[in-house]
């Protein structure tokens, strides 16, 4: 985009234009669909902190993981409001496939998983996020996630680069002030490692943690884990378990655009569109920067300062 373009995009989301009846935009212009996907995730935001307050009765799917009223209202908002912005794109969302859609397969698609941590949440652990993703090629270019506990919002903008804001969810109904700040991954400490880990996960990536000598495992819920590592406040987040194209999308965006990476066990980057095998990821490790180890490297990682 052009630099007086990008400035006037930028403005326009600073000061929070409310932008309710959204004509069709360029997806690849990330700071519009931003702007565009702020109420919706807002509002969305609002519906999960109502539910989340008031506790929800849990449901089982069809595979016996959990799911609640509050996944299903978030999700509606969050479909209305893309199939308005973006009316070619194919959406892939948690609930809708669920729910028994079978997409067929698309060069470019958004993945949305409304509440991703629905475990936690009915648990009364606020460490759930709104996640939505756009993948061209097989590569996860956009990101966008809200933590609602904490009102953390975390995107990739126009520029490629990463940002934070605070997105309020109380006061009235006019979409407030919205300013970013740019993040970026820390350097590793490689006597100081922070890991974040899923308690869902099982004990899988323990190894790995005890190769690289990580300081300190985390355990913290949702693709928040992506977020504090693209903002700098941990170093890596191993998932030797099952997780859905939804759940990684957009925090793999995000964690590019800060300067980290997200590999499979082979070093190679984590790609998207598995259409034929359900969305489900091969195992994976989340980095602050470039990764610290792959499959294979056991010997050389324990021999690390010998
Ligand atoms: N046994 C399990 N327990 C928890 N999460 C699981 C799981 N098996 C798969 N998952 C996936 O991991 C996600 C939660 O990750 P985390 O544990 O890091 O919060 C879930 O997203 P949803 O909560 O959106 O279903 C789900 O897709
Ligand atoms: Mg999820």
């Amino acid at each position: 985009m052009h630099a007086d373009a990008y400035a006037a995009r930028s403005k326009l989301i600073s000061i929070g234009v409310l932008l309710q009846e959204i004509p069709a935009i360029d997806v690849n212009d990330h700071d519009a669909l931003i702007a565009a996907l702020l109420p919706a995730v807002r509002d969305a935001g609002r519906v999960e902190m109502e539910h989340f307050r008031k506790g929800v009765a849990i449901e089982q799917k069809a595979d016996r993981s959990p799911v609640t009223v509050a996944d299903r209202e978030a999700e509606a908002l969050l479909l209305a409001a893309l199939s308005k912005i973006a009316p070619s794109v194919q959406i892939v969302a948690e609930e809708d496939i669920a729910a028994g859609a079978a997409p067929g397969y698309a060069r470019r698609f958004f993945l949305v998983d409304a509440l991703d941590g629905t475990r936690l949440f009915i648990r009364g652990k606020p460490e759930f996020s709104i996640n939505i993703g756009f993948v061209e090629d097989g590569r996860a270019s956009f990101g966008l996630i809200f933590l609602p506990p904490s009102e953390r919002l975390f995107v990739t903008r126009s520029d490629g680069a990463a940002y934070e804001a605070r997105l309020p969810l109380s006061g009235d109904d006019v979409l407030p002030d919205v300013s970013f700040k740019k993040i970026a991954t820390r350097a590793p400490d490689r006597d100081a490692l922070v890991a974040f880990n899923s308690r869902g996960a099982g004990s899988a990536s323990a190894h790995l943690l005890a190769e690289l000598r990580v300081a300190e495992a985390r355990p913290l819920g949702s693709a928040m884990k992506f977020c504090l590592i693209a903002a700098g406040e941990g170093d890596l987040y191993a998932r030797f378990g099952e997780t859905y194209e939804w759940d990684t999308a957009a925090g793999q965006a995000i964690l590019e655009a800060a300067g980290g990476s997200v590999t499979t066990l082979d070093g190679e980057p984590l790609t998207y569109g598995n259409f034929t095998r359900g969305f489900l990821n091969p195992y994976f490790v989340a980095w602050g920067r470039q990764p610290l180890w792959r499959s294979g490297d056991e010997t050389s990682t324990s021999k690390r300062g010998a």
